[in-house]
């Protein structure tokens, strides 16, 4: 096997001159990464209801996420280290990026325990019971063999006291060292390198989030990210936080914003410096017909557009979006057919890589300010 020795590059293209907003370009053993860029998330192996061909040929996909929890608990490690990790096993031969699985445990709120060793916890599908560790979360993403995965962590529920986050953030920076010990310690196992991207933590505490985001910066790793936000707090409290962590953050190193959001979050967190986004949003919403559009969001089961028969997103260009009318899409989700969803999943997800791809081009041409601050406004007006 071709035992390749790259491991994951980051090159800062350009910073605008008005705000904190960078292009830049990720390169791993799968391929490279245009930054800003939007990671579609993919929680079972697939992004619901869409196909691979579609993934690269309509939406443009360039990086697409796994989730190590469901993963790990279906089809599990020993179907996924026989198909030879992910990549062959979904057909995905593109860069792929796992999250440790913390995050999703944490919300099974009543059948797991914390303790400084891991997280027990029961799973939703039988009911059986596992441990995950930080060690046992590396080898586990190891056997997934995503491109770039993350270290194990608390996100700490919000709101949530001064001390507990004060402890939570401790016991995720403890975490991270037996993470980056045990990843240090082993190898990938098919052929191509891994990265392992840590994570700030610090609630909403500015002192706290100056800590960690001093402690993670130090661990010298190829990436870094940015948890426990988007968990309920002001968006204002989230800009704030984005804003200085970002002063601390290295500038030649990418920053991801985990978990993050709406057309508006995104195009202020590239304002504010970051890099990678990934949210269930635009493919969750879909399934609800909820669409965003260039022209702004539109509820797709309203009333309004039963005899609309212009497509759904004329502007967005894509197959999806121009070949389906809103009144035909209307009648779908009101059925609740198949289709609906895969047709509402591709728009959503081409218009949040259209988004993305589009500050690009504007943070290169140098008016990324004005073209943002025009489309926050486009994108969020409700139709
Ligand atoms: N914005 C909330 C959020 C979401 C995720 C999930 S991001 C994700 C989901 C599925 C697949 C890949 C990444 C998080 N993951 C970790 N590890 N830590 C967090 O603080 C956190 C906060």
């Amino acid at each position: 096997m071709k035992m390749e020795i790259c491991c994951m590059k980051y090159e800062l293209q350009k910073t605008d001159s008005q705000t904190k907003a960078r292009a830049g370009k990720i390169t791993t053993d799968h391929g490279e990464i245009l930054t800003p860029i939007f990671m579609p998330v993919g929680t079972a192996a697939t992004v619901k209801a869409v196909h691979q061909r579609e993934l690269v040929d309509e939406i443009k996909a360039q990086i697409i996420l796994g989730n190590t929890y469901h993963l790990y608990l279906r089809p599990g490690l020993d179907i996924l280290e026989r198909a030879g990790g992910l990549h062959k096993f979904n057909g995905w031969s593109g860069p792929i990026l796992t999250d440790s699985g913390g995050y999703q445990v944490f919300s099974l709120k009543d059948i797991r325990k914390i303790s400084e060793e891991g997280v027990k916890f029961q799973s939703h599908i039988d009911g059986s019971r596992h441990l995950f560790t930080p060690e046992s979360v590396m080898d586990i993403q190891r056997v997934i063999g995503a491109d770039i995965i993350m270290a194990f962590d608390e996100c700490a529920p919000y709101p949530c006291d001064y001390n507990y986050a004060k402890k939570s953030m401790e016991m995720t920076h403890r975490w991270l060292k037996r993470c980056i010990d045990r990843f240090d310690s082993t190898e990938g196992k098919y052929g191509y390198s891994q990265t392992l991207f840590p994570i700030v933590q610090g609630s909403v505490y500015k002192d706290l989030r100056i800590q960690s985001a001093e402690f993670i910066a130090e661990q010298n790793r190829e990436g870094n990210a940015i948890g426990g936000l988007a968990v309920g707090e002001p968006a204002e409290k989230m800009y704030e936080t984005i804003d200085y962590v970002n002063d601390i953050l290295p500038k030649e190193k990418p920053r991801y914003l985990m978990g993050v959001g709406t057309p508006e979050n995104i195009l202020e967190g590239i304002a504010l410096g970051i890099d990678m986004f990934d949210c269930v949003m635009p493919t969750r919403n879909a399934r609800n017909g909820m669409l965003f559009t260039t022209q702004g969001i539109i509820n797709i089961k309203n009333e309004k557009w039963k005899d609309d028969f212009s497509p759904i997103d004329e502007a967005l260009g894509g197959y999806a979006s121009t070949f389906y009318s809103k009144a035909y899409l209307r009648h779908l989700v009101k059925c609740d057919e198949i289709l609906a969803a895969q047709i509402a999943s591709i728009h959503n997800l081409t218009f949040y890589l259209w988004l993305v791809g589009k500050a690009r081009e504007h943070i290169l041409a140098g008016d990324f300010a004005t073209w943002k601050n025009a489309m926050v406004k486009q994108t969020m007006y409700r139709l």
